[in-house]
């Protein structure tokens, strides 16, 4: 039996201090465990692109007839990009932000019947990347993976069928729209079904699996001393975020800085992750991204976040290897590249790079 998401960390525990969060909002000063330097973060005070550069990653009309080709470009270029007419009913979005604001408005007891696991996958918690660092994340999360039922009935005793549906609904809307997405990306490299057989665009996407990550970050009193969600790449081929009209989600660029991604209401983001990168033999960038907090707004964020199922191996295309020179990356599962990314974090992407031999 191949692994699912639920089994990826079973027998890997990993510990986090999900009942040590605070009350966010009873705190007026930042406590010292919660500010962030560059100690703590290297990329911590990189300069941000000044606002008046104009730096920004595309936004990307759907129907517009060119928009495979942008897709490639923003792909090759920032490892990211928004898109408008995705086709996604904005009733859902809409409900998939009323259930993520009503799930962290819950009493923290009331989330901690649901906290994840040291060897679980889904539930309540703090950032599962925060073992990484010294300081705590102005944030809590809840990640979902395949049926919510059981986490949703102690959530909500009497609404959890309601909101399981919203979930549904939801994630069937984003497989759909996540094959369409790495299809246009690829077909702008003139990569085609031939190439890739385990992931048919016809197929009814059983070759694919995800997660739902939401997120909250809590109005923050010193929001320019702490940090929402540390610098990270994600796992996965993509991510398809979802933000509220609240500003915080920043990319990365050598040559700019970090750049603020502007909430387009209706619109979504989409994120490069490193199984792409090492799919497309490192011509599509996996972005390093982190999420910032505000000193008046909340925000919240849901991060579908999609990839092969288990038992795929991920490697480069053959036809983006040149015939000279070795793939630059070594194939690898979904299941074992988190394990990978769970104990080396930032490292992981480089430890399955090929030393490249003529
Ligand atoms: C499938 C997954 C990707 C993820 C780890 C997870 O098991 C579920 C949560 C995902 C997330 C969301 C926040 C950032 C991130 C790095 C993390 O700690 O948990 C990603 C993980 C990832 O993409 O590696
Ligand atoms: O909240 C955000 O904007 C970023 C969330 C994110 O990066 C994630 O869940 O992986
Ligand atoms: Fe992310």
């Amino acid at each position: 039996m191949p692994t699912v998401l639920t089994d990826v960390f079973r027998g890997h525990p990993i510990h986090l201090p999900h009942t040590h969060q605070p009350d966010f909002t009873s705190l007026s000063e930042l406590p010292d465990s919660y500010t962030w330097t560059s100690k703590d973060d290297p990329l911590f005070t990189a300069p941000p692109s000044p606002p008046d550069a104009g730096e920004s990653i595309p936004l990307i009309d759907l129907n517009h007839p060119d928009a495979a080709n942008q897709i490639g470009r923003a792909c090759r270029t920032w490892g990211a990009f928004q898109i408008a007419n995705h086709g996604v009913p904005l009733e859902l979005l809409q409900g998939i932000e009323f259930l993520t604001g009503s799930l962290f408005q819950l009493p923290v007891q009331r989330k901690l019947k649901a906290a994840r696991s040291d060897t679980g996958f889904s539930g309540y918690g703090v950032a599962r990347i925060s073992s990484f660092f010294n300081k705590k994340m102005w944030s809590e999360g809840f990640t979902i993976t395949g049926s919510p039922l059981n986490d949703f009935r102690k959530l909500w005793p009497q609404l959890h069928l309601n909101y399981c549906d919203i979930v549904e609904q939801y994630e069937e809307q984003m497989q759909k729209l996540a094959s369409k997405l790495m299809w246009l990306s690829l077909n702008s490299l003139g990569v085609t079904e031939e190439d890739i057989k385990w992931a048919t665009v016809s197929s009814d996407l059983n070759w694919a699996q995800s997660a739902l990550q939401l997120n909250h970050y809590p109005v923050c009193p010193e929001p320019d001393r702490a940090m929402g969600l540390a610098p990270h790449t994600d796992s996965t081929l993509l991510t398809i975020l979802y933000q509220n009209n609240t500003a915080g989600l920043q990319v990365f660029r050598d040559d700019f800085g970090w750049v603020t991604v502007p909430p387009v209401p209706g619109s979504l983001v989409v994120n490069v992750g490193d199984l792409f990168h090492i799919l497309s033999n490192g011509l599509f960038k996996s972005v390093i991204h982190r999420a910032r907090v505000n000193q008046t707004r909340p925000r919240l964020s849901v991060a579908f976040l999609w990839g092969p199922r288990s038992d795929t191996k991920i490697s480069p295309v053959p036809k983006l290897v040149s015939p000279d020179e070795s793939p630059l990356y070594r194939s690898v599962t979904w299941t074992e590249y988190l394990r990978t990314k769970a104990t080396h974090f930032n490292k992981a992407l480089s430890m399955i790079r090929n030393h490249r031999e003529k």
